[in-house]
């Protein structure tokens, strides 16, 4: 597939009622009002690693240093009726950053419980694959998204290994 790469990175802490994953709501551009994952287009003669790292910066003015990112695996969202809008992503999670999370023109961060994640103000498929990485799985997964660009088609998941390990 023909498809943009981005990145993902889930900040994640441990508190009184359990794990929480920093997400936020995307004040622009693409997936506006959604309540998503830290991320964006990786650039040219850019690694994964360092545009995760870039992205925190701008989008949460957190320092992630790429030795702390953990490779989670990746997310190919593929949208049938809209294929300029295909992604293929690497997902990384981390649980060492300096700063403090802070909103930036692009997001409003916010903790949530893993247990309890703002399913209804995310895109339909993040249940499908996100709480499977948090829990430390390794996957490639394949979301299809249905004609209307929101709600999922398909999701089809395997085992990923990291190219790089
Ligand atoms: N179906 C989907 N479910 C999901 O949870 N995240 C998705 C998704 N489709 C795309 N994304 C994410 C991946 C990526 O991090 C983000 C889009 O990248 P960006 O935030 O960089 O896009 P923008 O166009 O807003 O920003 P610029 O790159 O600054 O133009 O949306």
């Amino acid at each position: 597939m023909t498809a943009a790469h981005v990145t993902l990175c889930f900040l994640l802490r441990d508190a009184a009622d359990g794990e929480h994953v920093l997400l936020g709501t995307k004040k622009t551009g693409f997936g506006r009002g959604k309540v998503v994952g830290v991320g964006g287009h990786v650039e040219a003669g850019e690694t994964a690693s360092e545009a995760a790292c870039r992205e925190v910066m701008e989008e949460i003015n957190v320092v992630v240093q790429a030795k702390d990112l953990i490779p989670a695996g990746t997310v190919d969202f593929v949208f049938p009726a809209k294929p300029e809008w295909n992604m293929a992503t690497t997902v990384f999670l981390t649980r060492e950053w300096d700063g403090e999370p802070s909103e930036s023109d692009e997001i409003a961060p916010a903790w949530f419980p893993v247990a309890q994640l703002p399913v209804n103000r995310m895109w339909a498929d993040a249940e499908h694959w996100l709480p499977a990485m948090i829990s430390g799985q390794r996957i490639a997964v394949t979301v299809a998204l249905a004609a209307d660009n929101e709600n999922v088609a398909d999701v089809y998941t395997v085992a990923w290994v990291d190219p790089e390990s």
